[in-house]
């Protein structure tokens, strides 16, 4: 009789009822490649009475998910609940504490506790495994990690939430507003509980967080990242991107420098012409750069029932085959903490765009203010309308400081001309 792998699953919503649908569909095939049977023993949601399409019959059933993750008749917990505090939290500590491997797909949790759960797991000789935290099914923790182990990182980045891209990629195809295509990403299950955390960037950065401290061995304390998310990008910044030949993208970039990490998530242009930009819909792109083996990039759906459930699953095969890594890549207590690079410190090309008043002497002012701070102009758009009129002055600079850039907006932004705060955008050449 083949083994019997019994998994308690803490959360039902789109991830859980993905993974419930992929275990029965490929029930088979997953024995047959793990030597086991994947058995889901208990399972545990807000709402009991919920259909989600797969019969639930002699499971067990609690409404306490803690108490699910200390059933002694499971080996392995999954936790698909969220949060990187409260019940989530709880659930994989006592799932730890009482001898469980734990899968999980919460990037918030490992992005601020990874550590020291992975710590947690060590020393209980349990495994910890979270390969849909980052990048949906994208296998982006294991190409890491395992797959890219021979090599030295240098930097690791990409394209690490779906539902910005999503918002992104509607917005310059169809024209369609901001929070009319949020609410399409939110009916099919892209966006997180609080989408907030999708559009303000932090969703990015919590993958950035634990995909950098892979990269680098390092300790990554999340407050130390630079976070952007989309909220300002307007429909006339991705019409004059398209133009100028690029296109916007959220970008997670970790980068180790002489001086340190520079760990950040932001808005980008990145030239049309480049793989990342082809990047689209709901498809996530992270790219590593290894000294022996180059520029490695893998793309695949990033959020979404199938692909997340698709990598919840991959993680309980390796546990069926006994398979057994370091979850951080290196035993925890061993990751060093690192300097982090200030933003100011970023070199870079940039657009900026300022809604001035189309009169004589405009461009000549702002010409004078980029001139103080040596910024030169790469190209300049403007097309008027009727002295008078608010009209876009579009500006990409060649390549500067952050820091210089940072005074030039505070000089251009109090020009009487200068009707709003200037739209700024970093120009990546990746
Ligand atoms: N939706 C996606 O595409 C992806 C989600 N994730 C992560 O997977 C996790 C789950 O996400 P979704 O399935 O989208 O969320 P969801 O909101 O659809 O589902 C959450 C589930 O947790 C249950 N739950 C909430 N509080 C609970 C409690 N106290 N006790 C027991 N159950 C409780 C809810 O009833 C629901 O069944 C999150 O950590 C999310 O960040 C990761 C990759 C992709
Ligand atoms: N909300 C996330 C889900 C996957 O991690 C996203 O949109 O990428
Ligand atoms: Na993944």
């Amino acid at each position: 009789m083949t083994p019997v792998l019994r998994i308690g699953i803490a959360g039902l919503g789109t991830v859980g009822g993905g993974v419930l649908r992929l275990l029965q569909a490929n029930a088979d095939l997953l024995a047959q490649r793990s030597g086991r049977r994947i058995v889901v023993a208990a399972v545990s949601a807000r709402d009991r009475h919920r259909d989600r399409g797969i019969p639930l019959d002699g499971v067990r059933w609690y409404d306490d998910a803690v108490a699910l993750a200390a059933d002694p008749e499971i080996d392995v917990v999954v936790e698909l609940i969220g949060g990187a505090d409260g019940v989530a939290r709880v659930v994989c500590e006592t799932a730890i504490a009482h001898g469980k491997s734990v899968v999980t797909a919460n990037k918030a949790l490992l992005a601020l506790r990874g550590p020291a759960l992975a710590a947690q797991a060590e020393e209980a000789g349990v495994g910890l495994a979270f390969e849909a935290a980052v990048a949906g099914g994208i296998p982006a923790i294991k190409g890491l990690r395992e797959g890219l182990a021979a090599n030295r990182i240098d930097g690791v980045f990409g394209i690490l939430n779906g539902t910005c891209n999503y918002i992104l990629t509607e917005m310059r195809t169809t024209g369609r507003e901001f929070a009319e295509v949020l609410a399409e990403a939110q009916k099919l299950g892209y966006a997180e509980a609080d989408p907030s955390f999708d559009v303000d960037g932090v969703d990015a950065a919590h993958k950035l967080a634990v995909l950098a401290a892979l990269a680098f061995n390092a300790r990554v304390e999340f407050d130390d990242l630079h976070i952007e998310g989309i909220r300002h990008v307007s429909a006339l910044d991705i019409a004059y991107a398209e133009e100028l030949g690029y296109r916007i993208k959220l970008l997670g970039i970790a980068r180790r420098t002489t001086e340190g990490l520079s760990l950040r998530v932001h808005p980008c242009m990145v030239a049309a012409a480049s793989p990342i930009a082809h990047v689209e819909g709901v498809f996530n792109a992270v790219v590593a750069q290894g000294d022996f083996v180059g520029q490695v990039m893998m793309t695949g759906r990033g959020a979404g029932a199938g692909p997340t459930a698709s990598a919840v699953v991959a993680d309980l095969v390796d546990l069926a085959r006994g398979l057994r890594v370091p979850a951080l890549g290196i035993p925890a207590a061993r990751l060093e903490a690192a300097p982090i690079v200030a933003m100011d410190h970023r070199r870079g090309a940039y657009y900026l765009r300022l809604m001035v008043v189309d009169r004589p002497g405009v461009i000549a002012d702002v010409a004078a203010a980029m001139r103080d701070q040596q910024i030169s102009v790469e190209s300049l758009l403007q097309r008027g309308r009727s002295p008078g009129d608010a009209v876009p002055l579009v500006i990409i600079t060649h390549e500067t400081d952050e820091a210089a850039m940072n005074r030039l907006l505070a000089t251009i932004g109090s020009l009487d001309a200068v009707l709003e705060p200037p739209h700024v955008i970093r120009i990546e050449d990746l």
